[in-house]
């Protein structure tokens, strides 16, 4: 059941709302004016903000405040423009807590040990490709643990892409959209040959570096090529329980990662740490890759700290402890969130066939958004 409002009082030009639970909340009138969702002041079919928030009247005044339909809704009315606006209790408790429009998945970290216990948690293709409430179920998966399987696929470009597409449109980069590669050296990156690479996530050269990452092996023939999976906020923790001080400069050093490819005209360069936080001090994004990273002088005095810092990261990353290695099989794709998840590979020798795709952070988080409000989840 969502929140009720028990009452609402007028004090000056805030509005106190109080709860069902009993919390009160005092509204300014700005605010209350400015969030006004009848048709003249929010498009009923683009959700924009028609209301002029910034011609609204300075002597602007609350009147008259009535809880409406059981405590699910609050009516005001204005002076001196003689305007009335109804609220939805439950929005407003959600703003008033401070809360998204849904609630965000909690994370499960992992590593070695919690993943021989708990398993992949793989998914079957189909109920993917064809039940919403078991792609919510799905994403869900891989909101929590920053990875996931998808199993039972055909071992076909078409089947890969129809399980990108499933999710949200694909992301071009320079290395195009829709990806199918072998060791071809097509593009200027070691993805393109069969050596090893160490655990990185890509695009730390983007200014937003892909949000998703999918691998579907198409075939192989030949020995190694084993895929690596490391939990990057996993690991983050450890350095914040062993290195609190190494942590912090690993969240404050914005990192220059590049892409070079000046044959084709492109010279990619941006910057952010190697952990980034919000504004409210959440870790949000591991951006790592020894391989790309610019070069670049810290400042002298955080200069050993920051190498000091990138090496713990990068010895923990290395260490089997925090790893799952598994090699990508025809059939049974890997998802993973490319802003917690690094991923790497052993060499191989022989033939490896990989398809894949970006899909966008944001485009992700909105498709199990519109899931999770439709109840699906
Ligand atoms: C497009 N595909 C995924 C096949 C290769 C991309 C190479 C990514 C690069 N190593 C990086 O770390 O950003
Ligand atoms: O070939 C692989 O398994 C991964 C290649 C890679 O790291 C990448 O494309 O970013």
């Amino acid at each position: 059941m969502g929140s009720l409002i028990r009452s609402a009082a007028l004090d000056a030009s805030l509005c106190n709302v109080t709860w069902s639970d009993g919390h009160t909340t005092a509204f300014p009138a700005l605010w209350l004016r400015d969030h006004c969702g009848c048709p003249d002041c929010l498009h009923p079919e683009t959700h924009q903000r028609l209301v002029d928030t910034f011609s609204l009247p300075d002597d602007l005044t609350p009147q008259d405040p009535q809880v409406a339909d059981n405590g699910r809704a609050l009516i005001l009315t204005w002076s001196p423009e003689r305007h009335s606006s109804r609220y939805d209790a439950d929005l407003l408790r959600r703003l008033a807590d401070g809360k998204e429009p849904t609630d965000p998945v909690a994370k499960t970290l992992w590593d070695a040990a919690t993943l021989a216990e708990e398993g992949l948690g793989e998914v079957p293709a189909e109920g993917f490709l064809s039940d919403d409430d078991l792609l919510a179920e799905a994403l869900t998966k891989l909101d929590r643990r920053g990875f996931l399987f998808v199993e039972g696929l055909d071992p076909t470009p078409e089947a890969t892409q129809a399980v990108a597409r499933r999710i949200s449109y694909i992301r071009e980069t320079i290395f195009g959209g829709f990806w199918d590669f072998t060791a071809n050296m097509e593009h200027k990156d070691t993805a393109y040959t069969t050596l090893e690479i160490g655990p990185h996530t890509d695009g730390t050269y983007s200014f937003d570096g892909p949000g998703y990452q999918m691998f579907h092996c198409l075939a192989f023939e030949g020995t190694g090529g084993e895929s690596l999976l490391v939990d990057g906020f996993r690991v983050a923790r450890e350095i914040q329980e062993r290195a609190p001080d190494l942590y912090r400069v690993l969240g404050e050093i914005a990192v220059p990662g590049q892409y070079l490819d000046h044959e084709r005209g492109v010279h990619l360069l941006a910057k952010r740490p190697v952990l980034r936080h919000d504004s409210d001090g959440a870790l949000i994004q591991v951006s790592y890759n020894n391989h790309d990273r610019a070069a670049f002088l810290p400042d002298r005095e955080r200069l050993e700290a920051f190498y000091e810092g990138l090496r713990l990261f990068h010895r923990l990353a290395n260490d089997p402890a925090f790893q799952m290695i598994e090699r990508l099989a025809p059939g049974r794709m890997l998802i993973f969130d490319n802003w917690r998840t690094l991923h790497g590979r052993k060499a191989y020798q022989g033939k490896r066939r990989l398809a894949g795709a970006y899909i966008n952070k944001e485009d992700v988080e909105s498709r199990l958004r519109v899931l999770q409000l439709k109840g699906a989840v």
